[in-house]
């Protein structure tokens, strides 16, 4: 197990690595088997309103990809559509599904029945595209036997028989933090390949093992970045979002302000003078710019 341990990919924006590396089944670059999943959810819901063809352009907005982009994904399955006609939803729904392995059944533990767990075991989505929730771990005595969504919450001690007995390769982490790297090694020793990770933490895997990591709150800081460039010319309000920031990011941002020469006092409305400061570049700045960004995780 400690041979070749490596870190997770990150989930949502494929990097761009992962863009030349060629994915595993017939030279796929896993930059676009990060996009099939957008097509086919889209595909979904014309071929739900019965909608026959689709060209290029409609299904790369419905998608939100580019259609040049799109149009080399679909390159790649052998998938060219027909010229003035566009390309038949119904045969590219099965051609898509089945390249991501979706034709069949992928049984699926989820580890940590707390808030999140009991969320994602309630979660009609999963089963409606073919993850089959196995079972549901927990280590808390007093978790395990309660249920949710119709299954028992059973014991960590049964994780192992429950992966064998019902060949479950995909395994979700739903732990606290602490925990989650001990989960993980526990569910890779037992022969889960492919982890989804909740929990706030880089987790390291041998080589062979897949890792995506989900975290709400770096979506919502990435938000935070651009909202607080929209309201560059706002001061008061970037300040506030400063006053009412974590300690480290408060001491960070101080500690920014220390180094480009400035007051380690977040700047107020009462002190306007301020704003048409030059910044540490020298140009005259929008107040706060550069500040959060730069103690924000990459
Ligand atoms: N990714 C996201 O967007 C997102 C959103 C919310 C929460 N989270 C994270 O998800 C995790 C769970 O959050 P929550 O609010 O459901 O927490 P919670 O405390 O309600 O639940 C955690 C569960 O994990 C169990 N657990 C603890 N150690 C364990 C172990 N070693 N083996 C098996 N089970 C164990 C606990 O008994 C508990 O039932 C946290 O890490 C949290 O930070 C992530």
């Amino acid at each position: 197990m400690a041979i070749g341990r490596s870190p997770q990919s990150s989930s949502q924006t494929p990097d761009q690595g992962a863009a030349r590396r060629p994915s595993r089944a017939r030279g796929i670059p896993e930059a676009t088997v990060a996009r099939l999943p957008l097509y086919l959810r889209a595909l979904t819901a014309l071929s739900e309103r019965s909608v026959p063809t689709v060209s290029s352009e409609e299904l790369a907005a419905a998608a939100g990809v580019n259609s040049a982009k799109l149009r080399k994904d679909f390159s790649y399955l052998g998938s060219y559509g027909t010229r003035g006609v566009g390309y038949d939803v119904e045969y590219l729904v099965y051609q898509i599904s089945r390249e991501l392995g979706l034709t069949q059944d992928w049984p699926v533990v989820i580890v940590g029945i707390g808030n999140l767990g009991h969320a994602l075991a309630n979660y009609g989505g999963f089963a409606s595209r073919g993850f089959r929730v196995a079972a549901l771990l927990d280590a808390d005595p007093t978790v395990v036997g309660s249920s949710a969504a119709g299954l028992p919450v059973r014991h960590m001690d049964e994780l192992e028989s429950i992966v064998e007995s019902q060949h479950v390769s995909i395994g979700v982490i739903t732990t606290p933090p602490g925990a989650a790297q001990q989960v993980c090694d526990r569910l890779v020793e037992a022969g889960v390949t492919s982890i989804l990770n909740f929990a706030p933490t880089v987790l390291t895997v041998p080589d062979g093992v897949d890792v995506r990591k989900v975290d709400l709150s770096i979506e919502l800081q990435i938000l935070a970045f651009h909202e607080q460039r929209k309201a560059g010319d706002e001061p008061d309000r970037t300040e506030s979002v400063l006053d009412r920031a974590p300690g480290p990011v408060r001491a960070a941002a101080a500690k920014l302000r220390r180094a480009a020469g400035g007051s380690t006092k977040p700047r107020t409305a009462a002190d306007p003078a301020k704003d048409a400061e030059p910044t540490a570049q020298g140009k005259p700045g929008k107040p706060g710019e550069g500040e959060l960004s730069a103690v924000m995780p990459a």
